[in-house]
């Protein structure tokens, strides 16, 4: 249980993974190594900003010339076979881990307002359930009682709506196949939207398909959480609220080495990454693009 209380204390210290490793984890399942190999060295530094900063950036990797977009397809398709891969029993244990780090954490206690997925296991995302219904129920009535909002996709442009939901039965299946609320509650009226709310939030659990040790993320293409993050952003510093901690949650396999994750200027990073053998924290220092 010590080791629990020292994942995120203080969110301070520098990029460091806390480990977490009970007995009874089995680690006999080793994943696929990565296929993807570093930017060249010359694309570090300032030829990095340079590189990053257009979404169409070419750069040549061999006589191949590969835009950023590109290299953002093949990282997801690498990914999603990696986790097709990867046997069920071993994802329900890296769901446990990390469920269980979350849960016991410094900062989930205290967070009174909590923006989170619902994950789908047609996508094969770090599960969210026990998190969530915890959180919805209270269960052990020790911690701050919590505001839930959950994602809410309004178009194909981009567009989210993260809105309040007291119960899971609130959730209903879209033509993705992910839950999401309905617009308006059971009595007919519209549900909370998180922009509207006067209170901050403190904490975004964020899914996606491949992270780094320097909070790189990339998600499914849509750019549904950059797009609802800058904005979100932008309503935190005219209210001059403190910002909301980031977090993403991730199977061993989605973690990759520095230099993998192609991104742009449009690429929000996070704050950490809960993986099973514990939390990575990313320094807030860190030059990502
Ligand atoms: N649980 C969950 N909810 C979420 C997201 C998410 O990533 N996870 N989103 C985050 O943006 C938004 C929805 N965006 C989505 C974007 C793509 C796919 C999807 O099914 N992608 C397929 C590939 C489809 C294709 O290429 O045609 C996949 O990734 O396998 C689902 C949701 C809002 N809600
Ligand atoms: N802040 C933004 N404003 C306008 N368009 C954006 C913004 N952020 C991302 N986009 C657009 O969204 C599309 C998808 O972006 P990207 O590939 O980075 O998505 P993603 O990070 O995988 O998805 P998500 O953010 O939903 O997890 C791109 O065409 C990009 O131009």
């Amino acid at each position: 249980m010590r080791v629990f209380r020292k994942v995120l204390e203080g969110f301070r210290r520098k990029n460091q993974i806390e480990t977490f490793m009970p007995n009874n984890f089995d680690f006999s399942y080793t994943s696929p190594s990565s296929i993807f190999s570093p930017l060249p060295s010359s694309f570090v530094g300032d030829n990095l900003s340079f590189f990053l900063s257009t979404r169409m950036a070419t750069t040549i990797q061999g006589n191949v010339a590969t835009t950023v977009d590109q290299k953002k397809r093949a990282l997801r398709m690498k990914i999603r076979k990696d986790l097709k891969s990867m046997p069920l029993s071993h994802r329900r244990q890296e769901d446990e881990l990390i469920q269980s780090i979350i849960l016991n954490s410094s900062w989930l206690g205290p967070c009174k307002s909590l923006c989170a997925y619902i994950s789908s296991e047609d996508l094969r995302e770090v599960d969210t359930s026990r998190i969530l219904s915890q959180v919805i129920s209270n269960l052990d009535g020790k911690h701050a009682k919590k505001k839930l909002y959950v994602p809410r996709v309004e178009d194909r442009n981009s567009n989210m709506r993260m809105l309040h939901i007291s119960t899971m039965e609130d959730l209903i299946e879209n033509s993705m196949n992910i839950l999401e609320p309905s617009p308006v509650d059971a009595h007919g009226n519209p549900r909370e939207d998180v922009m509207q709310t006067s209170d901050p939030v403190d904490v975004f659990l964020l899914p996606g398909l491949a992270f780094d040790c320097s909070g790189r993320r990339i998600g499914r293409g849509g750019g549904y959480y950059d797009v609802f993050l800058r904005k979100y952003q932008e309503l935190v510093s005219q209210r001059k609220w403190k910002k909301p901690l980031l977090v993403s949650l991730a199977y061993s396999v989605q973690i990759m080495d520095e230099g993998v994750i192609p991104i742009t200027q449009d690429d929000f990073p996070v704050d950490a990454i809960v993986c099973p053998s514990g939390v990575i924290q990313v320094d807030p220092a860190i030059e990502r693009k």
